[in-house]
């Protein structure tokens, strides 16, 4: 297999602790890769030889940035919806029924090209492992055709028959809550790793804790891992639920109660939920911003994602998402990067990916930028090129940042 030096790297970040505490920075850099693994990181001057060479000429090479929270899979636009949001109007929920009619009406072909459009431009921005939740068909065989779909652009797929409950069930939550627990859940397990539901209190949207708790536990009997949506709208009965079930992420987070942040804290120390906060959302939807300090000082784990969908966030960037949670919510460019990379492994239980220590997939970027600092405090700077496992040797060389 084809080995590949890539020098002129004036800051490596690893998260590798032999390479010190934090990120694991490595300053006048190189590292070796092939297509499957990171094979060797440290200075430049002590590199050894491959059978190619790149040089990235004085700009920063972090880890590829995991994205654990999109939606991908979708048909139409709400931009009016974002529009009267922009002039008052608070967020609640109820433009879902939209994207729901929008995607049911849509073939195969055109949702599939909109999810490779989506994901073109997340890959562009330097994301390169990313999971895709189903929610936007609720029926049995649309949801069963987008998780097919998400397959094909990823394995981590998440089936979100618990979006929302369906226009056409409103009068009766209980049959869509036994829908989705057995005929869709059925058709979807098959093709999705993990399961995941909006929880939210009963007042205000989705689904309640009991009914929650139904679509949770049945999703983990099929043999589905578990994410939650919790506390996006307001506190609510998500946090504990998701600490008590061992989900691997509770993911929005922006009303948290103090009993919510000593549960997540308790069971961090024991690998309990990573946090996985959403800025885009918060600055889409005109909400408060998570208090990610507070998360962080507790000692829970700490993941950000771009939550990219066509109601509360669509946006594909998650260094929009470093520079807003820098900017915002009182992450340092550390931390913040930590939890787009590694952050984001953790919530999607994946420990090759989200870091380039030796064996690491060789999920990499470059920033066009001699450090990482660069992604929020030259907010927008673009990703020079990256690379992904299977596709070292044989990507065309980026005409910006490389003398081959
Ligand atoms: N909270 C629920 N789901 C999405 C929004 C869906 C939509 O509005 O279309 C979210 O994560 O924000
Ligand atoms: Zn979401």
């Amino acid at each position: 297999m084809t080995t590949t030096l890539v020098t002129g790297i004036a800051e490596l970040v690893t998260h590798d602790p032999t390479h010190g505490p934090g990120l694991g920075t490595v300053e006048n850099a190189a590292i070796v890769v092939d297509d499957d693994a990171v094979l060797w990181t440290g200075p430049a001057t002590s590199a050894p030889a491959a059978d190619r060479r790149i040089d990235v000429a004085g700009r920063a090479v972090i880890p590829g940035f995991v994205d654990s929270h999109t939606h991908l899979v979708f048909a139409g636009d709400r931009a009016r919806e974002f529009e009267a949001r922009m002039t008052g109007e608070r967020y609640d929920g109820g433009g879902i029924a939209t994207t729901i009619a929008a995607t049911r009406a849509a073939d195969d072909a055109r949702l599939m090209a909109n999810g490779r459009r989506l994901l073109a431009e997340l890959r562009a921005q330097g994301t390169t492992t990313v999971e895709i939740k189903s929610g936007y068909g609720l029926t049995v065989a649309d949801e069963a055709r987008l998780l097919r779909i998400a397959r094909e652009l990823t394995p981590e797929t998440t089936f979100l028959g618990g979006h929302v409950v369906p226009p056409e069930f409103a009068a009766d939550r209980a049959a869509y809550v036994e829908l989705a627990t057995g005929p869709m859940l059925d058709a979807c397990a098959p093709h999705a790793r993990w399961a995941d539901v909006f929880c939210e209190p009963r007042s205000l949207a989705a689904f309640d804790g009991d009914e929650s708790r139904t679509i949770l536990e049945a999703a983990a009997h099929a043999g589905l891992e578990l994410r939650v949506h919790a506390g996006q709208l307001g506190p609510g009965p998500g946090v504990a639920l998701a600490v008590e079930l061992g989900a691997a992420s509770v993911d929005h987070c922006t009303f948290l109660t103090d009993d919510d942040v000593d549960a997540l804290a308790a069971a961090a120390r024991d690998s309990g939920p990573v946090a996985t906060l959403l800025p885009g959302v918060e600055f889409s939807t005109r909400s408060p911003y998570p208090d990610a300090r507070r998360l962080l000082d507790a000692g829970v784990t700490v993941a950000l994602a771009t939550d990219c969908n066509p109601g509360t966030c669509y946006s594909t960037s998650m260094p929009w998402c470093i520079a807003l949670a820098v900017h915002e919510m009182g992450m340092t460019p550390a931390e913040a990067l930590g939890a787009a990379t590694l952050g984001g492994a953790q919530a999607l239980r994946r420990p090759d990916v989200g870091h380039l220590r030796v064996g690491a997939r060789p999920d990499l970027c470059v920033v066009d930028a001699p450090s990482y600092r660069h992604l929020a405090y030259r907010a927008g700077v673009p990703i020079a090129r990256h690379w992904r496992s299977g596709q070292t040797s044989h990507e065309a060389p980026c005409p910006t940042c490389t003398r081959q």
